[in-house]
């Protein structure tokens, strides 16, 4: 995931997406990038580090004009390292064109041939979002008639891109001299959604709270394969540009990546989140005695939610027993594991009095390395507990994704091709409790009746674009990753060779 915006006002629009990628920051905290325009002329900065870290105030004096666009990276394709794939990327043709991507390309590398071949584009970076501007760029070249460019031609365009590119994206697109172009993917794996302010400006992000944040309200979702096109006078027109569309959600966004105070899809993660912990609770009940547990404690941050309704559910006292350094970012979007691992004993400290022999059951959002789960139970141990339960409100990862989040190989994924007793033996609990597969989807799809599905792939193995079976995804990660190195020249992650060894 990455968090995008894209804003037309009447005013100047750079603090304003400052402000709404701040509000992002927790979907990609690898780079970040503002441009602008003013007079058909784009203004750009981007730079690898957070938010607050790229833009300084001559960053920002140097992003003028009414009309912007934004994005927070979280690498899932290409190279972690390379400052030239920090988004927005640009084209010059036709008309000029700058766009921000959320998700992950699933035929990148055939498209990236085409583009070479075919089209004659030129692709500077092995970044898929590059790719997918130029597969945009061509076929509004396409579309255009003599260089006029109307509404009709720039859906049209949009149309053709989604009959050429396949996986995840949420995109937002600055046609120099135009206005804003923002679509979805035909499946909405990608959240994306639209805001107004009472002053006419209108704000389009990756979730809710960087548009109530900012002071805009909440409009609606951009519908699977839906456009909308912005004109520089704020005037919109929205046309749905694919032949089929189904909702199908990334169900992770509601596990872990989005803001609790974000709703997607009509969907309140947090809600979904206090819904998984109550079906966690049935989970933990039939799997420990009740009355061997002392303390729920939940593992910050994400998991709280959860955490306070299961214990709610158990009649048992919720405590914190672990603080976060809040300087210190979200370890699972981290690149490299030696780096996560680090980062979770820097960010973490225990209260060892919520601990000292206790039975205590612990409780996060997720596992997926196993990287935090490892370190917290052992920190609980240190700390004098006595039995120490670990509890995950989804179910076990097991298969890469590859529509946007992080999870490139089987062999990194603590779960793959494990029983649950070996996952415990790794992560060292006393008893490990896992939420099912259709409990999760029943815990947050309950707050929407009329879902075609979730994509759910990473637990249950279904690819819902249909062109990707759990061993093309098992492949596109691991040629990912063979490529890499810990200085990185074209990959991005250290992978473990193999499921037994530790993550
Ligand atoms: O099994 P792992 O590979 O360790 O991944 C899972 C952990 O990573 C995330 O936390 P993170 O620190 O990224 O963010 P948070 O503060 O929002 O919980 C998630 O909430 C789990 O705690
Ligand atoms: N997480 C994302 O949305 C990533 C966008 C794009 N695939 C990149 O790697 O930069
Ligand atoms: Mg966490």
């Amino acid at each position: 995931m990455c968090g995008i915006v894209g804003v037309v006002s009447n005013a100047p629009v750079n603090q304003l997406i400052y402000d709404a990628l701040l509000l992002l920051q927790h979907r990609g905290q690898d780079a970040a990038g503002i441009a602008t325009q003013l007079e058909r002329k784009f203004f750009m900065h981007k730079a690898k580090g957070m938010v607050k870290d790229v833009f300084r105030t001559r960053n920002m004096r140097a992003l003028p004009g009414n009309c912007g666009l934004g994005q927070v990276r979280y690498p899932t394709a290409g190279n972690a390292f390379s400052e030239e794939e920090a988004q927005p990327f640009y084209v010059n043709a036709p008309f000029g064109i700058v766009m921000a991507h959320n998700g992950n390309l699933t035929n990148a590398a055939l498209l990236k041939q085409e583009m070479i071949q075919l089209d004659h584009r030129h692709i500077n970076t092995e970044s898929d979002s590059e790719v997918l501007l130029n597969v945009l760029a061509h076929e509004l070249g396409q579309a255009t008639d003599h260089g006029a460019l109307s509404r009709d031609a720039v859906f049209a365009a949009v149309r053709a891109v989604h009959k050429r590119i396949k996986g995840s994206y949420a995109v937002v697109a600055m046609i120099a001299g135009h206005g804003l172009l923002a679509f979805r993917d035909p499946y909405g794996i990608r959240p994306l959604c639209l805001g107004q302010g009472k002053d006419g400006t209108v704000m389009v992000a990756s979730e809710s709270v960087a548009l109530e944040g900012t002071g805009h309200d909440f409009v609606r979702d951009i519908a699977p394969g839906e456009a909308v096109f912005i004109g520089l006078d704020g005037q919109m027109r929205f046309e749905q540009c694919a032949d089929k569309t189904q909702l199908y959600p990334c169900v992770f966004e509601f596990v872990y990546l989005a803001r609790p105070d974000s709703t997607i899809d009509g969907i309140s993660v947090y809600q979904a989140r206090l819904n998984m912990g109550e079906t966690l609770a049935a989970r933990v009940a039939e799997m420990v005695p009740i009355d061997q547990i002392d303390v729920v404690i939940p593992i910050p941050e994400s998991s709280r939610p959860s955490a306070t309704e299961l214990a709610d559910r158990l009649g048992k006292p919720y405590r914190e027993g672990f603080v976060k350094n809040r300087y210190v970012g979200r370890t699972f979007i981290m690149p490299g594991q030696a780096v996560r691992k680090k980062s979770v004993r820097q960010k973490l400290n225990v209260i060892a009095s919520e601990f000292k022999g206790r039975n205590v059951l612990l409780v996060d959002d997720s596992i997926v390395r196993g990287t935090t789960s490892k370190e917290i139970v052992q920190m609980a141990r240190d700390a004098g507990a006595n039995k120490v339960y670990m509890a995950s409100a989804a179910p076990p990862v097991i298969y890469p994704n590859v529509y946007g989040i992080d999870m490139p190989t089987k062999g990194e994924l603590v779960a793959h091709g494990r029983t649950l007793e070996e996952i415990r033996q790794i992560i060292g609990c006393d008893a490990l409790i896992y939420q099912d597969v259709d409990g999760m989807k029943q815990a947050v799809g309950k707050l929407r009746a009329d879902l075609d599905g979730f994509e759910a792939s990473c637990f249950d193995g279904v690819y819902c674009t249909g062109d990707v079976s759990p061993e093309d995804a098992v492949r596109m990660n691991e040629q990912r990753v063979g490529s890499d190195d810990e200085e990185g020249s074209s990959g991005s992650r250290l992978a473990l060779p193999n499921a037994s060894q530790e993550s």
